[in-house]
C-alpha cells in the first residue's frame, strides 16, 4: 500500500506478511508485540478510499466490537496510526466458503448443514447484539483450518439505534445474489440475513445460488420469483431440509424462520443426518445453539429427481445498488414478533416451489421524505463488463428492478394459469412493477433536486464561467416517462436553463448522502477500470473536500468543489481518461453529463473509449 513506511503499527502491531487486499485496504498477518500473539491487521488505504470507505471501516469496527461469539471473527483493537486507520482481528487460518465451493462444488448434506449451523449461530449472536450483517455470502464466511466457521466483514452492517445509514438515499448495499426482497426495496432487519443465509444454503447444497444471471435480473427474481426447489438440483436433499431452505427464502420476512437461532438449531440437526446405507458421513462441527425452537424436525425419506447440471455461479462481490424505497431500516419489531401463523415454515404447508404471497411492500415514504429509487432504469449498468451482460455478483450501480422482466420462470415457479388466484397474483405483480417504476421516477426527480440544491449554491460568477453544469441540472431532469427509456446520460443539457431549488431544508444530510453516492460511483468506476487512477484520486479528493465543506456548513464552497470536479471529469472524458461507466451514468442521472460539452454537444475524444 502506498504510504506504508514502517512495519509496526501504533508501536505494537508488527506487520509480518500481506494476506490480501480488499476494497478498503489491506489485511496483514501481524504480531502483537505486547502479547506475542499472531493477529490480523486491517489497514484502511487513505489514497483509494473515500468518505464512504471511512464510514464503512468505522462501521466494521463498531459492529464487530459488539459481537463476541466463536462463529464471528473477534475484533481485538482499533485505532489510527499517522493517517492510517487500522483494525486488529484474530488471525484466521484457512479460506472462505466461496473458495471451498469453487474447489469442491456442492457439499455433502451433513457437512453443508454443519457449516450453515455455525454461520447461523454467528449471525444469531450478531442479531442479539443488535447488529444486522447485510452482506452474508460465501466470501464472508471464513472456514478455519479446524473447520470452525467465522462470519467476517461487518463493513456493511446495520447497528440498532443507528440513525443514519451508510448507504445514500436510493441505494442498497449488498451482493445481488444474496439480497433479500425487502433489502432491495430499501428496508429490512435481521430477516435479511436469514434470507441471505438461505441463499448460501442453497448454493452449498446445489452449487449455485437460487437466482443467477445479470444483477438486475437476479434482483427481479428475488422480488418476484420463487426458487427452484433444491431437490430438483440433487436427489439426496431431505424434504425437511428443503423446506427449511425454501422457508428461509420466503419473500415475506415473517414466513422465514423467526430467528437465525432457529435456523442454526435445525441445520445442526440435519448435520447429524446420515443417508440410509451410508455409515457415518462426516459432518464437521455443528454446535447446537440456544435456539427457541426445541422441536426437532423429523427427517422424511429421501426424494428423488434428476439433477440438472448447475450453471456457472456468478462471482459474488459486494455491490452498491439503487433501491426502490426510502432510507432507514426498520427495527426488528417492524417485521418480527413471534412465529407466523401461516407460511411455508410454520404453517406446515408442503413445499410447492411457488413463491409465497407477498405481503404489501413497505410503504413508500411520504411526500417530502428523501425517497430512494434509482433515477432511471438501467442502461446496461455500470457493472456490466465490457462486451457482456452484467452478472449478479458484478460491481454495479443498477436499478433495483429491471425495466423488463427477465425470461419467464420455469413451470415449477409459475402457478397454472386461469384461476382467480393466478389473476390476482398477476394483478399484484403488475401493481408492484408499476409501483417500482413510479418510485424510480420519484427517485430520479429527487436525486436531481438534491444535485440542484448542491450546485445552485455556486456563485453567479462561477455559473457564468463554468461549462453550464448548474444549468444542466434543471434541464436534464428526467420525467417519469423516462423510467423505461435510456438514461439522461445521453440527453443534451439545455444551456441557460435554471435549476429549480427545492424548499426542503434538510438538505445538509441529503447533500452529504449525494456525495457518498458520488464517491461510491467513483469507486465503482475504478473497479471496472474506466478511469485514469490519477483522475479517480483527484475526484475522491474533491469529494472529500466538498464533504468537509458541508460539515463546516459551507454549502457554497462544497458546490464549487463539485463544479470543479465536473469540469475535471469533462476534460478527462475529452482526453479519453474517463470512459463509460457508473460514474458517468451517475452524474448524467443527476443532470451533469460529462460526456457533453453543453455548448457544442458531445465531446470528440482524443482517444477511443476502449
Ligand atoms: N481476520 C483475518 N484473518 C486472516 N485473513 C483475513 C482476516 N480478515 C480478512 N482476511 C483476508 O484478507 C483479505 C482482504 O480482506 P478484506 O476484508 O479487506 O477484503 P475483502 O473482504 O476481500 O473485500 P471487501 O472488504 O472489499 O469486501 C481477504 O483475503 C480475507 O480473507
Amino acid at each position: 500500500m502506498p504510504g506504508i513506511q514502517v512495519a509496526v503499527i501504533a508501536g505494537r502491531y508488527q506487520l509480518v506478511e500481506l494476506i490480501g487486499r480488499g476494497g478498503m485496504g489491506e489485511v496483514w498477518r501481524g504480531l502483537d508485540r505486547h502479547t506475542g500473539v499472531p493477529v490480523a491487521v486491517k489497514l484502511l488505504n487513505p489514497l483509494v478510499s473515500g468518505i464512504a470507505a471511512h464510514e464503512r471501516f468505522a462501521r466494521e469496527a463498531r459492529a464487530a466490537a459488539q459481537v463476541v461469539h466463536p462463529n464471528v471473527v473477534a475484533l481485538l483493537d482499533v485505532g489510527h496510526d499517522d493517517q492510517r486507520r487500522f483494525l486488529v482481528m484474530e488471525l484466521l487460518t484457512g479460506h472462505n466458503l466461496a473458495d471451498e465451493l469453487a474447489a469442491r462444488g456442492p457439499l455433502p448434506v451433513p457437512e453443508a448443514c454443519a457449516l450453515l449451523a455455525q454461520a447461523a449461530a454467528g449471525l444469531a449472536a450478531a442479531h442479539r447484539a443488535g447488529v444486522v450483517h447485510r452482506d452474508v455470502k460465501p466470501a464472508n464466511l471464513h472456514l478455519t483450518s479446524d473447520r470452525t466457521l467465522k462470519v467476517v466483514d461487518f463493513g456493511l452492517a446495520h447497528l440498532a439505534g443507528e440513525a443514519a445509514r451508510l448507504t445514500a438515499v436510493g441505494t442498497v448495499v449488498g451482493t445481488a445474489a444474496y439480497l433479500a426482497p425487502e433489502q432491495i426495496e430499501g428496508s429490512g432487519g435481521h430477516a435479511c440475513d436469514v434470507y441471505a443465509l438461505g441463499c448460501v444454503a442453497y448454493e452449498l447444497l446445489c452449487g449455485q445460488p437460487p437466482f443467477t444471471g445479470a444483477a438486475p435480473q437476479v434482483m427481479y427474481q428475488h422480488l418476484h420469483h420463487g426458487p427452484v426447489p433444491p431437490s430438483r438440483h440433487r436427489a439426496d436433499i431431505p424434504a425437511e431440509l428443503e423446506r427449511l431452505v425454501m422457508a428461509m427464502l420466503a419473500k415475506n420476512p415473517s414466513h422465514r424462520p423467526a430467528t437465525a437461532d432457529q435456523a442454526a438449531h435445525h441445520f445442526a440437526t440435519y448435520a447429524q443426518h446420515r443417508p440410509q446405507g451410508e455409515p457415518g458421513a462426516g459432518g464437521g462441527r455443528a454446535p447446537v445453539q440456544d435456539g427457541s425452537d426445541s422441536t426437532l424436525p423429523v427427517l422424511p425419506p429421501l426424494t428423488g429427481s434428476a439433477a440438472p447440471p448447475p450453471p456457472n455461479r456468478p462471482d459474488a462481490q459486494t455491490t452498491v445498488l439503487p433501491s426502490v424505497a426510502g432510507p432507514g431500516a426498520p427495527g426488528p419489531g417492524a417485521w418480527t414478533g413471534g412465529a407466523p401463523s401461516t407460511g411455508p415454515w410454520t404453517g406446515g404447508a408442503p413445499s410447492t416451489g411457488h413463491p409465497p404471497a407477498r405481503t404489501p411492500s413497505p410503504p413508500p415514504p411520504g411526500p417530502g421524505l428523501p425517497t430512494g429509487g434509482g433515477p432511471l432504469p438501467p442502461p446496461p449498468g455500470p457493472g456490466i463488463p465490457p462486451g457482456g451482460a452484467s452478472r449478479a455478483g458484478d460491481t454495479a450501480i443498477l436499478e433495483a428492478v429491471p425495466p423488463e422482466p427477465p425470461a419467464p420462470p420455469g413451470p415449477a415457479m409459475t402457478p397454472p394459469p386461469g384461476t382467480d388466484a393466478d389473476r390476482d397474483a398477476g394483478r399484484r405483480q403488475r401493481r408492484r412493477v408499476l409501483l417500482h417504476l413510479a418510485l424510480a421516477a420519484v427517485g430520479a426527480a429527487i436525486i436531481t433536486l438534491l444535485s440542484a440544491l448542491l450546485f445552485s449554491s455556486a456563485s453567479d460568477e462561477e455559473k457564468k464561467t463554468t461549462t453550464g453544469s448548474s444549468s444542466a441540472v434543471g434541464a436534464a431532469r428526467p420525467s417519469p416517462s423516462t423510467t423505461s427509456s435510456r438514461p439522461a446520460a445521453r440527453r443534451t443539457p439545455r444551456p441557460g436553463a435554471t435549476p429549480s431549488t427545492p424548499r426542503a431544508t434538510s438538505a445538509g444530510q441529503d447533500r452529504r448522502t449525494w456525495l457518498v453516492n458520488l464517491d461510491q460511483a467513483v469507486d465503482a468506476q475504478q473497479r471496472i477500470g474506466n478511469i485514469d487512477p490519477d483522475v479517480a484520486r483527484k475526484a475522491h479528493e474533491k469529494i472529500r473536500k466538498a464533504a468537509e465543506k458541508l460539515v463546516e456548513g459551507d454549502a457554497e464552497d462544497a458546490g464549487e468543489k463539485i463544479e470543479e470536479l465536473t469540469r475535471d471529469l469533462r476534460e478527462a472524458w475529452r482526453k479519453g481518461e474517463l470512459r463509460d461507466g457508473p460514474l458517468v451514468d451517475f452524474l448524467a442521472r443527476a443532470g451533469l453529463d460529462v460526456t457533453q460539452d453543453p455548448w457544442r454537444g458531445r465531446h470528440d475524444r482524443k482517444h477511443g473509449p476502449r
